[in-house]
């Protein structure tokens, strides 16, 4: 058996100490001040063990990760009737391309680009005020992490609503064609609150545990999707989770993984772990840097990746 919990501390060792550790996002202001020598891993077996290295205690913004489970929660509400309003091919396109969305009428190609989450969230939030929509969000988040600290950072979310002119494009046009139901204020606004929930690689590993065991949370018996859901909620994190690095991620890393310009990553490897991982430099395609080559180097040692 390998020992886990060395090869965890012997990774975070190795990327604390490297020099090349990418850009802090800077288009979300409160981003631009995270220190980018942080650096975390924590892995949560199927036995329920967490093996941690680095911060694993220090929350960061989770921004698109939080796209998995708003994911997760309009599947729960929608059913199939989701993919009448958002796409479940890559995109091939950065996160908040623009151009895609006009070629598509409107469609956006998956969940995970900025406009498919966007339209996620219009999904969850119809027949509800914000508040309410955003309090079943992190309530969701907090029940699958079982931790009931988990909590959203408004300074992050404040400065977002600020400065998303990007975000706030590609909603208008998304509205012209019919594609959001509510206020594009009020679907913006839960939007931006549930990128800025604030995690910890512990956290956010533990909540990512029923994508590994077919839809079931093993610690606490509770079935949070059907096993078929939970396959694909892995293949779209495969396909489509790190936007046009995703085909680079697949080769690399060979897991489903979801990141966020926070520069966090939650990865799943199937009957074996939730893996959660975060360092705030990001890549040319707004991904974490060292935390992509970190689980490079946890599926090569562990031979997790889902390809063999
Ligand atoms: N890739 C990301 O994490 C982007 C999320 C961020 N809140 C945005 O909408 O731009």
């Amino acid at each position: 058996m390998p020992d886990i919990d060395l090869i965890v501390r012997e990774i975070a060792e190795e990327m604390r100490a490297r020099p090349d550790r990418g850009d802090v996002a800077t288009y979300i202001p409160e981003l631009a001040r995270v220190d980018p020598a942080g650096f975390a891993l924590a892995v949560v077996d199927v036995d329920g063990h967490v093996a941690v290295g680095g911060d694993a205690d220090v929350a960061f913004s989770i921004q698109s990760i939080s796209k998995v489970f708003t994911l997760t929660l309009a599947l729960g509400k929608a059913g199939n009737r989701l993919w009448e309003r958002v796409g479940r091919e890559p995109s091939g396109s950065p996160f908040n391309s623009i151009v895609q969305l006009e070629n598509e009428r409107g469609i956006p190609r998956n969940p995970f680009i900025n406009a498919g989450a966007i339209a996620v969230t219009d999904v969850i939030l119809s027949g509800h005020q914000p508040k309410e929509a955003l309090g079943e969000i992190l309530r969701f988040m907090r029940f699958l992490a079982d931790d009931p600290t988990i909590s959203m950072d408004d300074a992050v979310a404040a400065s977002e609503q600020r400065t998303g002119f990007r975000n706030r494009a590609l909603a208008n046009y998304m509205k012209a064609f019919g594609v959001l139901e509510n206020p594009v204020d009020y679907t913006l606004g839960v939007y931006f609150h549930h990128c800025a929930i604030a995690m910890s690689c512990r956290q956010l590993a533990l909540a990512g545990r029923f994508l590994a065991h077919g839809g079931r949370n093993p610690a606490t018996g509770h079935s949070v999707v059907s096993p078929e859901r939970a396959r694909r909620i892995n293949a779209i994190m495969m396909t489509c989770g790190h936007y046009d690095g995703s085909g680079e991620f697949a080769y690399r890393v060979g897991l489903p993984g979801k990141s966020g310009v926070g520069g966090g990553i939650l990865a799943i490897a199937p009957r074996k772990a939730s893996i959660a991982v975060w360092s705030p430099g990001l890549d040319a395609s707004g991904n974490s840097h060292l935390g992509r080559i970190a689980l490079e180097r946890l599926t090569q040692r562990l031979g997790w990746s889902v390809f063999g």
